[in-house]
């Protein structure tokens, strides 16, 4: 009896896009089967003279178009060793038909039809949002080859093509700008809703080695929209691997049957369905009991299938989650299935990531401050020669700001790095070992102490909220250099939504010290900061909050991923330009904007009270009419009640499609 929920899907993969005269073959069937019900029944009522046989041909062309989509579907199903109640309707039918009932038989095909082909089509709306997205990309780009410019298909391009794009065009690739300026409209892939502004590389060849390492105004994506500037933009994937493709195919491969609200009616109808096929059984029997023919028996029993045919009920989630999902793409927002949707509306907790999330993630040197007797220049050469072999963000910016304060000043050489995960960096130079990290690094682990000045430093800069590293050469403490990372705008904004939304517990948690964490919690508007956390202390600390509610960890999904994992939902920001986070994400979102956040947890809460309201009407419905049929309600209004819940429910789950936050 498996499988029930995933019927819609059958619908629309069994026979999907034919038509007949313009409209969706199985919507033409089922009118087809209305109307020579329709005549069928006028010949029988109004023209007495007509031969027995007309009318009957009549209902018979009514069954075959009413029953032709429904028996196809049953036997694909039997092949498939499944079974669907809905295939009873054809036992309601036949039934009827032995009895002599052609009308009624047919009127239950026609209805029956009727209902399930305007399911597929509102079904099919939620998906064409879906499909939509994958289309947005053009089919052809204008490409530079040996000084000609040329057009080809989208397919042959290849990664290193040079792609021209004219001002107000679609582009047609994933890829960073090598010439030109403008602003692009990224809203089709990341919800941006401000065009971001985009300026060539410094270095091709450095991007094109490092793809993932551009920055939001180099890096461009396939099916956003160039505003007024012309561009040359450098290919770095093929169409079929283009940022825009992937959203399309993870929102595509959705598992909309894994929610909790799912689990919980497949459980259900596990019981339900046999119980109901046991209750028909015992109802042909009536007669036994009651004085009624058999006939009045036989259809009473099958008015009862029909009614407790829980059509609706299979769709109410599947619906919703298809709709909330197609919504959210449209956004910028990936969400990865129905439990990760329904789950990010039931969130009471959420616990951020600092750099790069809850700031810009582009720390700046605001001090360089050297023990007595060093040089500025001695601090920092050394600091950059072994930054310049790390990829952390902190090493990054030691190297970029460091160089540029160091002007043509000689460069030193290190190597052999080593990084002592979420304290610091050791490598050689000059035959001794250079240490750069926090200060609680030093004096545990064979690591001598700190010096007194240099501890003194630290306390200092702690206490205006920098970020701090200890540099040491050998036995010789060098000195200490500050950061510090800005906030990121509407981060406070964001928060102050969440928490509007009843997102009690908001928690940033840290590498970095606790004081540069506080500090930066409170210039978001956090209340809650930990720092000085291991990459396990992380994951216990999500453990912890995960005892106390549903907990988020939002991160950039690169060094959260254990703690993402251990979280009710991981959530990644910025995902447009990383596949690590696109892919193991519950949900992404595209753009590093943290505004999405509280649109998505809305959009969660919306559909998860829409899945409630329809749970509610399918299992309402099912509980008026069965005891309705028992007591002889026909089936014909047994019918017109089952696809009319059926319907209410796929289009109630529409509304979602329309959600505005
Ligand atoms: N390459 C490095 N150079 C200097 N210090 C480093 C380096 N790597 C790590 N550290 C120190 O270790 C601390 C923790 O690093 P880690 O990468 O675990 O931080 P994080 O938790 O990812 O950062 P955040 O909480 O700021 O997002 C940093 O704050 C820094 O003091
Ligand atoms: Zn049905």
């Amino acid at each position: 009896m498996a499988d029930d929920h995933n019927h819609t899907d059958k619908h629309n993969h069994a026979h999907g896009d034919a038509r007949l005269f313009g409209v969706p073959i199985e919507l033409a069937f089922a009118i087809l089967s209305g109307v020579t019900l329709a005549a069928g029944f006028a010949v029988e009522k109004l023209v007495p003279s007509a031969p027995d046989w007309l009318p009957l041909a009549f209902y018979v062309a009514a069954y075959f178009f009413g029953g032709f989509f429904t028996l196809r579907e049953a036997v694909q199903n039997a092949l498939a060793r499944q079974f669907k109640i809905d295939s009873l309707m054809l036992v309601a039918a036949t039934g009827a038909a032995i009895l002599g009932e052609f009308a009624e038989g047919a009127l239950l095909l026609f209805l029956f039809s009727l209902g399930h082909a305007l399911e597929s089509y509102a079904m099919g709306r939620a998906k064409r949002a879906i499909d939509a997205l994958a289309e947005l990309a053009p089919d052809r780009a204008t490409v530079l080859r040996d000084g000609q410019s040329i057009e080809v298909p989208v397919e042959e391009l290849v990664v290193g093509d040079v792609v021209l794009v004219r001002p107000n065009e679609r582009l047609a690739a994933d890829g960073f700008v090598i010439k030109g300026r403008s602003a692009i409209d990224q809203a089709p892939v990341t919800g941006e809703s401000i065009p971001v502004d985009k300026a060539p590389v410094a270095d091709r060849a450095v991007a094109r080695a490092q793809p993932q390492a551009l920055k939001d105004d180099e890096r461009v994506f396939a099916g956003t929209i160039n505003g007024s500037g012309a561009l040359e933009i450098e290919v770095t994937r093929i169409a079929s691997e283009s940022t825009l493709s992937k959203v399309a195919e993870l929102v595509a491969a959705v598992e909309t049957g894994r929610s909790p609200t799912q689990r919980m009616t497949d459980r259900f109808e596990r019981i339900f369905v046999p119980a109901v096929l046991v209750l028909a059984v015992l109802l042909l029997f009536a007669w036994v009991v009651v004085d009624e023919p058999f006939r009045d028996s036989f259809y009473r029993s099958m008015a009862v299938l029909v009614a407790a045919s829980p059509c609706a009920l299979a769709i109410a989630t599947p619906s919703a989650v298809l709709s909330g999902i197609g919504r959210a793409a449209r956004s910028g927002v990936l969400i990865k299935g129905g439990a990760a949707l329904e789950d990010l509306g039931t969130l009471t907790a959420m616990a951020f990531d600092k750099t790069g999330t809850l700031t810009e993630g582009e720390p700046r040197i605001t001090d360089v401050l050297p023990v007595d007797g060093v040089e500025e220049s001695e601090l920092l050469q050394v600091a950059v020669a072994v930054e310049a072999l790390s990829d952390h963000p902190l090493a990054q910016a030691v190297v970029r700001d460091g160089t540029a304060r160091l002007g043509d000043g000689p460069r030193l050489e290190a190597g052999g790095l080593e990084s002592l995960t979420g304290r610091g960096v050791r490598a050689g130079l000059d035959g001794e070992t250079v240490l750069i990290g926090k200060a609680e690094m030093f004096g545990a682990d064979g690591i001598a102490q700190l010096g007194e000045q240099a501890s003194a430093l630290i306390e200092r800069m702690r206490s205006e909220g920098r970020t701090t590293m200890v540099v040491r050469h050998g036995t010789r403490d060098l000195g200490v250099i500050g950061l510090m990372d800005t906030p990121r705008e509407g981060a406070r904004e964001a928060l102050a939504e969440l928490r509007a939304l009843g997102i009690e517990r908001m928690v940033m948690i840290s590498g970095d010290h606790t004081g540069v964490a506080e500090a930066i919690a409170r210039e978001v508007g956090l209340d809650e900061a930990r720092g000085d956390l291991m990459p396990q202390d992380k994951v216990d600390t999500i453990a912890a909050l995960g005892k106390e509610g549903m907990v988020a960890m939002v991160g950039d999904g690169v060094n959260d991923a254990p703690a993402m994992a251990s979280a009710t939902v991981g959530i990644a920001m910025g995902a447009a330009g990383s596949d690590v986070a696109l892919e193991t994400a519950d949900v992404a979102l595209m753009a590093d904007d943290l505004r999405h956040l509280p649109f998505a947890v809305g959009l969660s809460r919306k559909a998860r009270s829409i899945i409630r309201q329809n749970v509610y009407v399918s299992l309402g419905v099912v509980a008026l009419l069965v005891p309705a049929t028992i007591l002889g309600l026909g089936i014909g209004p047994a019918v017109i009640a089952h696809e009319g819940s059926t319907l209410l429910v796929v289009f109630n789950a529409l509304r979602l499609l329309r959600y505005e936050g």
